[in-house]
C-alpha cells in the first residue's frame, strides 16, 4: 500500500513515520510538507533519521491522492482544516491526528480552538476515532487527543454502564513536554520544565468539549466535568488520575472485573489487578493504555488511573489501530504491544 505522511517533521509524524516503516501492510511512505516547500530530504527535518533517503515533496491534494491509497496528517490544528479538505470531499481514506474534525458543532470548536471551524457539512463526514469504540468509520477518521484517549477509556466502563454519580467526574491529567509538539514556548524551556510542574489552560482546554461529545454521547446525564492539565518534566507519557463517586457502594474487585468485561476484546488496554496503579514506564513507547482501579469505601469515590504514551496511543500509535480497522486488517498490525522499559 502507498501510504501520504503530511507533517514528519512534527513529533507525532516523527512516530508515525517510524511504524509506518515497519508496518507490513505498507509498501511505500510518500512525505508532504508545506505547500511552498521546496524538496526537501527527510533527513534534513529530521536528523534523527540520518540513514533514510525519503524526500518531503510540496503537499498537492490531487498528486497525494493519485500517488497513495491513504493519507495520515499529523500537522497543527487549523492548518489540517485546509490541507485536507479536498480529500475529505472526495471521500479519500484519511487519519487525522489534529483537533480539527474531532467536535461535530462548529461553535464548539471555535471557543476552544479560537479560530473558524470546518464547514458543518465537512464535518459531519468525519468520524471519532476512538479505537476501542469507533464501531462506525467514515473514510474521514478525526484521530482522538492524547489527554482525551487516556481519560475516554479511564472512564468508559463506569459511564456506559451507568455506576457513578453523573456530576462527580474530577480529572487530573498530566503530560510530558512532547504532548506540546516541537514548537518552542516560554513554557517549555527547559529552566521552566525541569524540577518543576506547571498547571496550564485551566477550564480552557480544547480536550474537554470532546472528552464531554463523547461521554454524552455515552450517557447525556453527564453535565459537564471538572478537568485540569499539568506539565510535567518528562519527555512522553500522560496520566489521567479521574475521581469519580460511586452510584451505589461497591468494591475494587467488582469494579475491576467491569473493566476486564468492557475491554476483553480490546488488546492495547491493560486492566492491572486490584491493588495495582500503572505509571508511565507501564506504557511509554507501547500503543497500550493501562488502567488501575480503586475504590474507597469511606469516601465512596472511585479513582481510575490511565496511563498512555502520548505520541503513540495519544497519537501515532492510535492512528495506526485506526488505519487497520480502515483497511480491515487485524487492529494489531504493526503495533508494538511491550513498553521500552526501563
Ligand atoms: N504531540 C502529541 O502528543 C499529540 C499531538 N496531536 C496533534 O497532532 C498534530 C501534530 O502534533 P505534533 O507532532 O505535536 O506537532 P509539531 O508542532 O511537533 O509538528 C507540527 C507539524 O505540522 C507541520 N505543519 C505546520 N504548518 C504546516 C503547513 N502550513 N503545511 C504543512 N505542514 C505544516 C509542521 O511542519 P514544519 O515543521 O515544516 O512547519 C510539523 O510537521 C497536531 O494537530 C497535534 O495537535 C495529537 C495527539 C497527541
Ligand atoms: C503538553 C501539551 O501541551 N499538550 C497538548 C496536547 C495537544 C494534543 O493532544 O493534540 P490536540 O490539540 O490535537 O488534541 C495541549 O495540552 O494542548
Amino acid at each position: 500500500m502507498q501510504v501520504a505522511l503530511i507533517g514528519v517533521s512534527g513529533y507525532s509524524g516523527t512516530v508515525l513515520y517510524r511504524l509506518l516503516k515497519q508496518h507490513p501492510a505498507v509498501d511505500q511512505i510518500n512525505l508532504y510538507g508545506h505547500v511552498d516547500q521546496v524538496v526537501t530530504p527527510l533527513a534534513t527535518v529530521v536528523p534523527a533519521y540520518q540513514k533514510e533517503t525519503a524526500m518531503v515533496r510540496p503537499f498537492v491534494a490531487t498528486t497525494v491522492m493519485t500517488e497513495n491509497d491513504v493519507a495520515f496528517f499529523a500537522t497543527s490544528a487549523g492548518v489540517t482544516q485546509t490541507l485536507a479538505l479536498p480529500l475529505l470531499k472526495a471521500d479519500f481514506p484519511v487519519i487525522d491526528l489534529s483537533g480539527d474534525f474531532r467536535l461535530q458543532d462548529p461553535a464548539s470548536y471555535t471557543r476552544w480552538y479560537h479560530r473558524p471551524a470546518a464547514e458543518v457539512a465537512a464535518l459531519a463526514k468525519a468520524s471519532y476515532g476512538l479505537a476501542e469504540f469507533n464501531h462506525h468509520l467514515t473514510a474521514y477518521v478525526a484521530n482522538p487527543g492524547c489527554y482525551a484517549t487516556a481519560t475516554l477509556l479511564g472512564l468508559a466502563p463506569v459511564v456506559q454502564n451507568h455506576l457513578i454519580d453523573p456530576t462527580s467526574i474530577v480529572v487530573d491529567a498530566k503530560s510530558g513536554l512532547s504532548g506540546a509538539g516541537k514548537k518552542l514556548a516560554a513554557t517549555s524551556q527547559f529552566t521552566m520544565v525541569n524540577d518543576n510542574l506547571q498547571l496550564y489552560k485551566l477550564n480552557q482546554h480544547q480536550h474537554i468539549p470532546e472528552i464531554m461529545q463523547q461521554l454524552q454521547a455515552w450517557w447525556p446525564a453527564i453535565p459537564a466535568l471538572e478537568f485540569t492539565t499539568t506539565l510535567i518534566p518528562v519527555t512522553r507519557g500522560i496520566m489521567s488520575s479521574i475521581y469519580v463517586k460511586a452510584a451505589q457502594p461497591t468494591t475494587t474487585a467488582a469494579l475491576v472485573a467491569q473493566y476486564q468485561k468492557t475491554y476483553q476484546t480490546s488488546p492495547f488496554v491493560q486492566v492491572l489487578p486490584a491493588g495495582e496503579l500503572p505509571t508511565l514506564k507501564t506504557v511509554v513507547g507501547s500503543n497500550n493504555c493501562a488502567l488501575g482501579i480503586n475504590y474507597n469505601p469511606v469516601t465512596k469515590t472511585i479513582l481510575i488511573v490511565s496511563v498512555i504514551d502520548n505520541l503513540m496511543k495519544g497519537a501515532a500509535g492510535q492512528a495506526i489501530q485506526n488505519f487497520n480497522q480502515l483497511m480491515n486488517l487485524p487492529q494489531t498490525t504493526g503495533l508494538p504491544t511491550l513498553p521500552t522499559f526501563p
